[in-house]
């Protein structure tokens, strides 16, 4: 059995021949899209000298005296030339007159029968208040780099430079599909040992999350032929990934893994020394130059999220460059029970007190509560040498 971080190597190095598309979308719509091409500014920004507040711009010299004379607002720039005496009102992103190289703001100043001068104690200096062209960046340099994960903070920049459009990267397309005789619809209420199908509600938004597009192909019943046309189906369409739940462990019924080779799926791994999901397998398919990748994850519930949460995720953002999920060093505030080399992924619930991470776990840390993993907002990170951590010592954490 592999270990995890062997395991997501091979995830990452398979993950990293996939080519996503590229298109061209509405920047109003590209909201925690990946941009595809660095936005290049086609002006400089700003794009002329201007006021960063409203004043009254001037040429800087030791006196104390201007004349008032015209105004310039933003928008509405007119040359008005000024001598060293005199002084034109501006306001806040309005050009700059020719000679004018400093603002003094419209609370440092006293006008009386249109003579400016400045307050007592005022702070005044060449260059006051100047926003230069260029100063932001200056024409045909990059403003925002390609794998830019699109924000609010970034729709400015990319709207500056004339960017009504923008080239981002396809979604991916998933699959999910769940496995099991004991499976009903959510819709119906569960009797005698049949249980609603929740695992792909879970796995489908996590997909979401990260807003790569996702298709509920629903359930099959543990019928090795079912199952095998189902997925024949699914490996001709689109997709770049498909992910099942159920039938990877060893059960009399857990074809899966059979069902995929069968099919043509190449074996990455099966099985990774962690805990929940050990079961885990993964494999390629290929089809001329179209490449699906298989995660075939266990039934549980909570397993085959964390399966996620601690592969597919980190591979994805591992393709677009993305900055790899942030560990929380925390301190743990109960014992907890690990006898094994295998390397667990805790749920627990993390907070910050007085500027420290403290984690506790009081959760039974069965695979089949999603309800506890509903009330977790984080994954305790025990690696593989570890035994029973105690109250007290450091821990990583993802938050969840
Ligand atoms: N003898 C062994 N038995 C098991 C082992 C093992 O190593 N030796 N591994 C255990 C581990 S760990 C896990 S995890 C499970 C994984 O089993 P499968 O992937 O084959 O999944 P199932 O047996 O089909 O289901 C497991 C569990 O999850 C429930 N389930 C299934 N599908 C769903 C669904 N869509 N939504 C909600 N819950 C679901 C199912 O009823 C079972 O209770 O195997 C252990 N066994
Ligand atoms: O991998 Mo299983 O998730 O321990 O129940």
């Amino acid at each position: 059995m592999i270990n995890y971080s062997e395991a997501l190597e091979i995830i990452k190095r398979e993950i990293s021949e996939l080519k996503p598309g590229i298109e061209e979308i509405d920047l109003l719509d590209s909201y925690n899209r990946i941009i595809a091409e660095d936005v290049i500014a086609d002006v400089d920004l700003p794009p002329f000298d201007n006021s960063a507040v409203d004043g009254y711009a001037l040429a800087f010299s030791e006196r104390n005296e201007w004349k008032v004379k015209g105004e310039i607002s933003a928008g509405n720039y007119s040359p008005v030339a000024i001598s060293e005496d005199e002084a034109v009102l501006i306001t806040t992103g309005g050009k700059l007159p020719g000679n004018a190289d400093t603002v003094v703001p419209v609370e440092d100043v006293e006008i009386n029968n249109g003579t400016l001068r400045l307050k007592p104690d005022v702070f005044f200096k060449k260059g006051l208040n100047i926003r230069r062209k260029g100063s932001d960046l200056e024409l045909n340099k990059i403003a925002v780099p390609a794998f830019t994960k699109i924000k609010p903070k970034t729709a400015a920049a990319i709207a500056s430079c004339g960017r009504e459009k923008v080239k981002v990267f396809s979604k991916l397309k998933f699959a999910v599909l769940a496995t099991g005789d004991e499976l009903i619809p959510v819709g119906e209420k569960p009797a005698n040992d049949k249980i609603r199908v929740s695992n792909i509600y879970s796995l489908y938004m996590a997909v979401k999350e990260q807003n790569h597009s996702a298709l509920n192909l629903g359930f099959v019943k543990d019928d090795r032929n079912l199952i095998k046309e189902k997925i024949r189906g699914v490996l001709e369409s689109n997709i770049d990934f498909l992910i099942t739940t159920g039938g990877v462990s060893v059960g009399k019924y857990d074809f899966l893994k059979d069902v995929f080779e069968e099919l043509g799926v190449r074996r990455k791994f099966w099985k990774v020394n962690i805990k929940p999901g050990k079961p885990i397998y993964f494999g390629v398919f290929e089809n001329n130059d179209k490449k699906i990748l298989i995660f075939g994850l266990p039934g549980n519930p909570v397993s085959s999220l964390v399966n996620y949460k601690v592969f597919i995720e980190p591979a994805i953002d591992y393709l677009f460059k993305q900055k790899e999920t942030e560990l929380i060093t925390a301190v743990l505030q109960n014992n907890l029970k690990k006898r094994d080399g295998k390397r667990h992924f805790a749920r627990g619930i993390l907070y910050e007190e007085n500027g420290v991470w403290n984690v506790t776990s009081e959760f039974s840390q069965s695979s089949g509560n999603l309800v506890e993993m509903s009330a977790s907002n984080c994954l305790i990170v025990l690696p593989e040498e570890i035994r029973n951590p105690q109250k007290g010592d450091s821990v990583k954490c993802i938050k969840i």
